[in-house]
């Protein structure tokens, strides 16, 4: 079919599910250092909340954390596999098309750039290096330089979609050197990293503030993009998205609700219903959204996540499971893991899908993030 994905409700036909095929390690460079900044550097009891405005805090043991083991289990990447595939096989028993990225080779080298080098990530957490509005495919600047080149990975899926008529553009990639990065938010050294946030590297490809932004910060809403901004690379970015969707959508910009990616932080279940960690994100969302009811998901319980030991990196904070995926504007698939969650969307008329994925705290994300949905019924409406 044609692609077609204007929001993230109605009902989904078509849909691009991650691969963690190759996943062993993380790529500790000044990238992850400030992507993963709340989660290298916050006690988990300090995260109550998940989002603004704690940066200013130190961990509340005072003492930062022993350095955590880059390489990943290969218990955790193996399972990690078994459940993508379980989430396949579940979107294709509702009737959903899925399409699937290339696989990293074990023989894939370093992705190399004028300015730096960097080990190649698995093409998984889609949701953020690409922006589906409506017919076009938007390629966002990335956050991470190991996911430099992820969108090459879904080459085949794209230009297939752009065979059959889908507009394709990729934003202004940046060069990412270290004086590319706003680190105004950071203050502090990050944690298990030789990057010292606050002594960045010069080099002769630096450029100054670039514009770098991850599709996962932006809600689609038909006729209205709400976009999260919490540095002056985001903001820089919705420049151009505003510049560029001139006259199609109205772009929305929201102030600091997380550190980036708002998809475990507020998502739009349908029209006039939102799902948020909390209620104090009201005042935070643009003045049309306020008005729609707020499913305030319950909190999660250290029990809902398998136990790790020192040395696991955990990547994501415990409201990691509010990254459902609606499969139409009145059923989600969400992770088995989080029985109150999936208990409150029933009580409030959802029918919900449970879906197996065991290790969403230690790859980054969660069903949403996985996930592409290229094609949707819903048209360029006006929800707002
Ligand atoms: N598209 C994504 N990868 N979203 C994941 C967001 C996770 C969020 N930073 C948290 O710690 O809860």
């Amino acid at each position: 079919m044609r692609l077609n994905s204007h929001d993230e409700w109605s009902p989904l036909r078509e849909v691009v599910l991650g691969s963690a095929a190759g996943y062993r390690s993380h790529v500790p460079d000044l990238s992850f250092d400030l992507f993963f900044y709340e989660n290298l550097t916050q006690d988990n009891a300090d995260r109550s909340h998940g989002y603004y405005p704690r940066l200013t805090g130190v961990p509340s043991t005072g003492e930062p954390r022993p350095s955590p083991r880059l390489t990943i289990k290969e218990r955790y990447v193996d399972e990690l596999n078994e459940d993508v595939e379980g989430m396949a096989a579940t979107l294709r028993s509702l009737d959903v098309i899925v399409h699937r990225p290339m696989d990293v080779m074990s023989t894939t080298g370093d992705v190399r750039t004028p300015a730096w080098s960097a080990p190649v990530l698995p093409p998984l957490n889609l949701r953020d290096n690409t922006l589906i509005l409506g017919d076009e495919i938007i390629e966002t600047p990335p956050m991470l330089r190991a996911r430099y080149f992820e969108t090459q990975f879904l080459k085949r899926t794209f230009t297939e979609y752009f065979r059959q008529g889908a507009r394709w553009t990729t934003m202004p990639r940046p060069l990412m050197t270290d004086a590319s990065f706003d680190l105004a938010p950071y203050g502090h050294r990050a944690i298990g990293s030789t990057e010292a946030v606050s002594s960045p590297r010069s080099s002769p490809y630096d450029v100054g503030l670039e514009m770098m932004i991850d599709a996962a910060q932006c809600l689609r809403l038909g006729r209205d993009l709400v976009v999260n901004v919490a540095t002056v690379n985001h903001a820089m970015a919705c420049d151009w998205l505003e510049r560029h969707l001139s006259g199609r959508v109205r772009v929305h910009r929201m102030h600091h609700v997380t550190d980036g990616h708002i998809d475990s932080a507020v998502l739009a279940l349908r029209p006039g219903v939102l799902l948020v960690r909390s209620p104090d994100l009201s005042d935070r969302l643009p003045s049309p959204l306020r008005k729609w009811k707020m499913i305030v998901a319950p909190e999660p319980r250290a029990s809902d996540f398998p136990s790790y030991e020192d040395d696991d990196l955990i990547l994501t904070s415990r409201f990691i499971d509010l990254n459902v995926l609606s499969v139409s504007p009145d059923t989600v698939l969400a992770n088995e893991g989080c029985p109150d969650l999936m208990r409150m969307l029933e009580g409030h008329g959802f029918t919900v899908v449970p879906v197996r994925h065991r290790h969403r705290r230690l790859f980054g994300g969660g069903l949403h993030c996985f996930t592409l949905d290229t094609v949707r019924d819903g048209g360029c409406d006006d929800y707002l």
